[in-house]
């Protein structure tokens, strides 16, 4: 299964050091989550992840092998990713958009095969937008567009998977649609990484979370080690109630500290 060694890693955005010595090592076949408050880094370790950003020290591996090193449609076939809050611009039908997701994978100027089509079929399936395949993208709903985009990045079909804030913009049903999807990802064997402020979801269905705090991982652990009250105060600054209802654990954020 694939592997992701993050070690040391640094990164600084302009003059703004964001990121300050990162480690993890992360394997297939789990939810990651990435947790944290508004500009604490999670993205920023996103795209360091898929070299999108320069590290200033440290590095990523995939398999051993420096991210760095790796040329931008050798990391597009191994990792996909589905940026945060994406808008579209190009008047592509919803199937048009999905099958984009097949291109790290194609010669120059040839044609999608029958296995590329699959790819995309199964990817609309899992993504609950096969009905939307002929519509055109830029007329679509908020929560349309974001089960589109989760459908482009899946029909990648890579072993890694980095959705940076995929429940934003989904209704509760769809946004336990794709939370069951991105497990199910993951438990049949890729890594998934997902960014993710909603913590009763973190706290049910990722395997492990990476709480980042002012650019540093402030804890890294299973829901249970990770998302104590002490840990939420000092990190978001709030007291939250926590209780489980049917074996899931809920974290409420009650009221600010200060
Ligand atoms: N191009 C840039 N130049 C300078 N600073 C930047 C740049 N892009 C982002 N930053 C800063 O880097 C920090 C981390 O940003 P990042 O987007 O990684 O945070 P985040 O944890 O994903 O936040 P959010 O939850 O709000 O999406 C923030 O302080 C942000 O203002």
């Amino acid at each position: 299964m694939v592997t992701l060694s993050i070690s040391d890693l640094r990164v600084a955005l302009g003059k703004r050091a964001v990121l300050h010595g990162i480690d993890a090592e992360l394997k297939g076949g789990q939810l990651i989550g990435i947790i944290g408050p508004n500009g604490a880094g999670k993205s920023t370790l996103a795209r360091a992840i898929l070299h999108l950003v320069e590290p200033t020290g440290g590095s990523i591996a995939l398999d051993g092998t420096d991210v760095t090193t790796m040329s931008r449609d050798a990391i597009a076939r191994r990792i996909a990713y589905l940026p945060q809050g994406q808008t579209l611009h190009w008047p592509l039908t919803v199937e048009r958009l999905v099958g984009l997701g097949r291109l790290p994978h194609l010669a120059p100027f040839s044609r999608l095969t029958p296995a590329d089509t699959q790819a995309i079929e199964r990817a609309m399936e899992c993504a609950d937008v096969t009905m939307l395949a002929h519509r055109n993208a830029l007329e679509l709903s908020g929560g349309e567009r974001a089960r589109v985009l989760l459908a482009r990045a899946l029909a990648v079909e890579a072993d890694v998977l980095i959705a940076d804030e995929p429940l934003a913009a989904l209704d509760p049903g769809h946004q336990l649609q794709v939370m069951e999807l991105l497990a199910a990802q993951a438990h049949a064997g890729a890594l998934v990484i997902a960014v993710l402020h909603d913590l009763t979801m973190a706290a049910r269905y990722c395997d492990r979370l990476l709480l980042i705090d002012q650019g540093q991982l402030a804890a890294d652990g299973d829901a249970d080690s990770v998302l104590t009250g002490a840990l939420l105060e000092r990190v978001y600054g709030v007291r939250a109630w926590t209780g489980s209802v049917n074996g899931h654990r809920l974290i409420v954020p009650m009221d600010l500290t200060v």
